[in-house]
This record gives C-alpha cells, structure tokens and sequence, in this order.
C-alpha cells in the first residue's frame, strides 16, 4: 500500500483518521497540532498510524518534525487538538508514565552513578519486575547487543557510541506498549550500525510491538521499516514499502530522499515523435520508443520534469546502439564506493544527471564525459507541483 499521505490504504495516514483508529491496536498520531513551548506549530492536522507489531521507519530531512512526532507520541509534547493513540487506546492528555512507551533518544542520558547493568534494568524494576528476572533480561539483551563486557562499567568508562547501545539495550529489555527509537544509532561506525539495526529489528518484531524508528539516512529506513512514513516540512509526504517508495515516488522530494544516489532532473517538453513518446531538453530530442503512456497522453506538448537514476544513466558502450540516448557534459563532481564510481555531470543541453560508472572509471572531475541514458526508465514530475505523473514499469 502506497501513496501520499491522506491517500494512503487501511493502515495510511489520513484513511485512518478519527474514531477508527481507536480499538484497531494502531499506534500513532490522529489530525494532531503539536505546538512547540515558544508556539511554533511544528505538526498540524498530523496523522500518522503505525500497526500492531509494525517497525515504521519514519525518514526525513533535519528539522522535518521527526523528534517532535515521537515527544508528542511519549507525552512529552501536548497534542491539541487530536489524538494520541497506544495500541488503539486514547492516552491524549494522559501523562508520560501512563503510556508505557520505551523512548531512546540520539543523546540518550544515562544515570551517571549506576553501571550499565543498572541503566539497562532501570526500568524493568521500576515496573517491579524481580530481580532474578531483571538480570536474565539485561543479560540476555547485552549479549545480543555485543555490550556484556560492559555491564559493570560505569556510564563515564564507556565510550559514546557504547552509551548509546546501553540505552537501546535499557528499551530493548522492556516489553513496552510501543518504542520509540530516535535516531538510536548515533555515534556508531558502519558496520556496527548495521550489526545494531538488525538486533533491534529482531527484538522489536519478535515481542510484536509497534515501534516508530526515526532516522535521516534512508539505507537505514528502507532497510529497518516494515513501511517507511517520509515526511516533510511536519507532512507525511508518502508511506509505503521501501520497494513501493522506490518504484512509485509520489513525488520528486520523495524520490531523490530515498535514492541511494541523487536523482538527475532534467526540465524537458512531452512530445510525440513517430508516434513514440519524447522528450526535448534543449535542442536534442530524447527518444523513449515507447507509446505515450496513458497517464501522459493530456501532457503532450507540456513541460515536465524527468528524474533519472544513476542506474539508468551509465556508460557509453564501445559499440552503442544507434538508437540510443547519448548525452555529453562536464563532470562536476566524482564519489567512489569501490565497487561504482557516481559522477555528476553537468549537460551541455543543459540540466544535470547523476551517472554510475564503474567503480575502476578513468574520470576525473571536469572532464568531458559522454552518458548512456535509458530514457524509458525516467519517472516523470509535474514541474509546477513536483508530483509524480508516470513512473517506469
Ligand atoms: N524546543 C523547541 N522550541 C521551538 N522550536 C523547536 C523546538 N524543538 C524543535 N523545534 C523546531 O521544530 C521543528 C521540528 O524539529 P524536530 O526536532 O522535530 O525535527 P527533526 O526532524 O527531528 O530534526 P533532526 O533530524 O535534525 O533531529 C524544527 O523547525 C525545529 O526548529
């Protein structure tokens, strides 16, 4: 299920507004105004439902109203007016201890005098849990997160990013009624970001609770989210499967946030050239070989815009098809992975691509280079809007 958010299915943004959400075991925000204490509306008239046992990866530029969505989920963030419901259950105005949420925050503070065992089983005793059955939990927890040597170390002896993985570890050994987890990787290296994110998929899928996981680094969202929820400007832009967003971007803001490379766009005019669809950037004439797709047929004539992924833009082969789509420009910047190299490069037809070459590419930044491009493959915007009007089958 995919769309923008109010267009959304069953388990969407809007379609589960009001009343309904109650009694369904959704978690989330209904039509909520979330205000700042300065009076900065940050969330308005905001929904946003995660199901049962659902991880929604919520992505999303700096400043977006991430933080704030998961504060106002805690209760540490009046929601007026709206709802903030727990497992279908209307907690709007309850405090944050009636909610039994699990929260960690990217800078979360643990209790200086306690070692790590005690931070991670703090909550646990809070709630009366036994001590016998504290201790299984945080042991359990801590091997699973590679931290059980630390148990005993105070918060000062461990470094940043192992404070960090003792406070997912003190969420993780709760079986709360919903975690939030903002940005729970911070200060973490790669490889270990990615170890880390796995054990929390694991822990929070198999105690099948609903878990909101806020990041700004999309490899991590559309790897980790059950759906991903990409808001925007304190808007849920579109939630959907990371395959859904990556095929079916509702728009050009949602496609080049989730690209792993940025997207090329190009400002181009539809027409229909031997009765195939094309398009005119500048004075050449991009062929698609294709019929003029049905959702394009009251376009022609009209700008557009294309966005192209770096794996439809590559290299020109040594023999190229004659009919394909050659452009030529200037490389204005170059990133190796190892494997591939991406340049962006600047057209002399103006507008830029992003190409992906291979990761040996003899390219240098400035160079003249000359691009394949796979012109069926663009998804293609409206340039007033930046909504999505075709994309490639
Ligand atoms: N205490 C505050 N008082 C006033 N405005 C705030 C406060 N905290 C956040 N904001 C504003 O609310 C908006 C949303 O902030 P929020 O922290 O929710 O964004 P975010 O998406 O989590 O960002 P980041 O990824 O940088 O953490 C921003 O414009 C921010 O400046």
């Amino acid at each position: 299920m995919t769309g923008p958010a109010g267009a959304a299915g069953p388990a969407g943004a809007a379609g589960a507004a009001g009343p309904r959400a109650e009694g369904t075991g959704r978690t989330g925000l209904v039509a909520a105004t979330v205000t700042q204490r300065d009076g900065t509306v940050v969330l308005a008239d905001f929904t946003l439902l995660a199901e049962p046992g659902e991880l929604l990866a919520v992505l999303g530029p700096s400043g977006c109203g991430k933080s704030t969505l998961l504060r106002a989920l805690a209760g540490l963030l009046p929601v007026k007016p709206g709802q903030v419901m727990i497992q279908g259950r209307d907690v709007t105005g309850r405090p944050p201890a009636d909610r039994d949420v699990a929260m960690v925050f990217e800078k979360t503070a643990l209790y200086p005098t306690l070692d790590v065992a005690r931070n991670m089983g703090f909550g646990l005793a809070l709630r009366h849990t036994s001590a016998p059955e504290v201790q299984q939990r945080v042991e359990h927890q801590s091997r699973r997160l590679g931290i059980w040597s630390l148990l005993r170390r105070k918060p000062t002896e461990i470094s940043m990013g192992q404070r960090g993985q003792a406070g997912v570890g003190r969420a993780l050994v709760r079986r709360p009624a919903t975690f939030l987890l903002d940005e729970p990787l911070a200060n973490l290296d790669l490889p270990e970001r990615v170890r880390m994110r796995r054990v929390i998929a694991e822990t929070v899928k198999s105690a099948g609770v609903s878990t909101f996981y806020v990041t700004h680094d999309q490899t991590e969202a559309l790897a980790i989210g059950d759906r991903i929820a990409v808001m925007e400007q304190g808007r849920v832009r579109q939630i959907g499967t990371s395959r859904e967003l990556y095929d079916q971007p509702a728009s050009l803001f949602v496609a080049d946030f989730v690209a792993p490379a940025p997207l090329g766009v190009l400002t181009a005019r539809l027409v229909v050239a031997g009765g195939v669809a094309a398009y005119r950037v500048g004075d050449r004439t991009l062929v698609t070989w294709q019929p003029v797709p049905g959702a394009l047929v009251s376009r022609v004539g009209e700008p557009v815009l294309l966005g192209l992924r770096a794996e439809s833009v590559t290299a020109v082969p040594p023999n190229p098809d004659p009919d394909a789509t050659v452009l030529a420009g200037i490389v204005t910047a170059v990133e190796r992975t190892g494997r591939d190299t991406f340049l962006t490069v600047g057209l002399r037809d103006g507008g830029t691509l992003v190409a992906r070459f291979g990761g040996h590419a003899p390219v240098r930044l400035s160079d003249p280079v000359a691009v394949s491009v796979d012109v069926a493959a663009a998804h293609v915007f409206d340039p007033a809007t930046g909504r999505a009007l075709h994309h490639p089958q």
